[in-house]
C-alpha cells in the first residue's frame, strides 16, 4: 500500500501555559479529502500550521510527502499548497500579476501560460486585469485558491476556504475543490460547516479541545450518535392514543398529537412501524436520521446542548 500523503502522530503545542494541541493522529491517503471539523479554538488552524511547516510542532512526529514536516521543510514546501483564513492576495496588484508573481516567487518560466489558464479555469478571464478591492468574496477566495494552485502542488491544505461565502459561491469552491481530487490531488480541508464535511470529505476527524473526539466516514461518524426516528402526526387525539397503543416504546407528544419511533431510518422499520398501525390516519410522517449536526453536538463540548 502506498504510504499516507499526510501521517501524524502525536502532535502536541502549547502556547504558553495553553495547551491547544494534545496528541494527535492522523493519516489522509493520497487522493482523498480528509476534514478537520471542529468549533472555534478547537486547534484546526494550529494542525494546518505544523503540517505545512509554519510553525513547529513541541511534540510528535510528522509527514507530508515522505518529508518530515521538522526536519524537510523545503521538500514538504515543494509539495504543497495551503490557503489560509487570510488570502496572500496582493491588494496593489491585478488578479493576473498576483498569479504573474506566485509563478516568479516559485521559478517558473512559464508564469503567463499559467496565468491564463488558471484565470480560465477559476471564471477569473475578465477579473483577471482588475484589482482585488473590486471583486466579491467569492472571486477574491478564487483568485487565493488559484495563486495557491501555480506550481501544480499535489497536496492542500485549504483553512476554512468558503467561511462567509454565500451558498451558490460556496458551492462553486466545492466544484472546484471535486476537480482537483478527481485529478488525484490530496486534499486537507478544515472547516465549521457540517455539510461541507459531509459532501467533500472521504474521511473526517472531529477536533475539540486539541483532540481528536471521533474519526471516520460521514456515514460511520452519524452511527455514533442516536436520535434516528420516524415521526408520526395523527389527526386528533384518538388517533394518537390508538396508535401509541400499538407503539409503547413511542414517545407521545397529546399537545402536538405525534409519536416519535425510535429508528434506524431503514425501510423495513418504517414498514413495521407502519403494519403495527394497521388502519389508524396518519396525518403527516418524517423520517429523521442523525446528520453530522447531531455528531458535532454530541461530541464536541463548545456545541454540546445543555
Ligand atoms: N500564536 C498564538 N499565540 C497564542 N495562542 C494562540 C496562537 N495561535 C493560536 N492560539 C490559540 O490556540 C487555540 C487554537 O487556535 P486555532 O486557531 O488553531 O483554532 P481553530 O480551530 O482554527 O479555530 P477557528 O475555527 O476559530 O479558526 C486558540 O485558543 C487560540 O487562541
Amino acid at each position: 500500500m502506498n504510504s499516507p500523503a499526510i501521517a501524524a502522530n502525536g502532535l502536541r503545542k502549547s502556547y504558553g501555559d495553553k495547551l491547544v494541541l494534545d496528541g494527535i493522529d492522523l493519516a489522509v491517503p493520497s487522493g482523498t479529502v480528509f476534514s478537520l471539523l471542529g468549533p472555534n479554538g478547537a486547534g484546526k488552524t494550529t494542525t494546518v500550521e505544523i503540517l505545512s511547516t509554519l510553525i513547529t510542532a513541541d511534540d510528535g512526529v510528522a509527514h507530508v510527502a515522505g518529508f518530515d514536516v521538522a526536519k524537510q521543510t523545503d521538500d514538504v514546501r515543494h509539495c504543497i499548497g495551503v490557503t489560509g483564513q487570510f488570502a496572500a492576495i496582493d491588494e496593489l496588484l491585478t488578479g493576473e500579476e498576483n498569479l504573474l508573481l506566485m509563478a516568479q516567487l516559485r521559478h517558473l518560466g512559464n508564469g503567463r501560460e499559467i496565468a491564463k489558464d488558471l484565470l480560465s479555469r477559476f471564471d477569473l478571464v475578465e477579473a483577471g486585469s482588475k484589482l482585488p478591492a473590486t471583486y466579491s468574496g467569492g472571486m477574491r477566495r478564487r483568485l487565493d485558491l488559484a495563486m495557491t494552485l501555480v506550481g501544480d502542488p499535489r497536496i492542500i491544505f485549504l483553512d476554512e476556504p468558503t467561511t462567509g461565502l454565500d451558498p451558490r459561491s460556496r458551492r462553486t469552491m466545492w466544484e472546484i475543490i471535486r476537480a482537483l481530487v478527481a485529478d488525484g490531488v490530496t486534499i486537507f480541508l478544515t472547516t465549521q460547516y457540517l455539510e461541507e464535511a459531509d459532501q467533500l470529505s472521504d474521511r473526517i476527524a472531529v477536533l475539540d479541545h486539541g483532540k481528536i473526539v471521533a474519526e471516520g466516514t460521514a456515514a460511520e461518524l452519524k452511527r455514533l450518535v442516536p436520535g434516528g426516528h420516524i415521526r408520526l402526526r395523527f389527526a386528533d387525539i384518538h388517533g394518537l392514543d390508538a396508535a401509541a397503543r400499538r407503539l409503547p416504546h413511542a414517545i407521545k407528544d397529546d399537545e402536538a398529537l405525534t409519536l416519535q419511533v425510535p429508528s434506524d431510518g431503514s425501510a423495513r422499520e418504517l414498514r413495521a412501524a407502519l403494519d403495527r398501525l394497521g388502519d389508524i390516519d396518519i396525518e403527516q410522517l418524517t423520517v429523521h436520521t442523525p446528520d453530522l449536526d447531531d455528531v458535532f453536538f454530541a461530541l464536541t463540548t463548545h456545541g454540546a446542548r445543555t
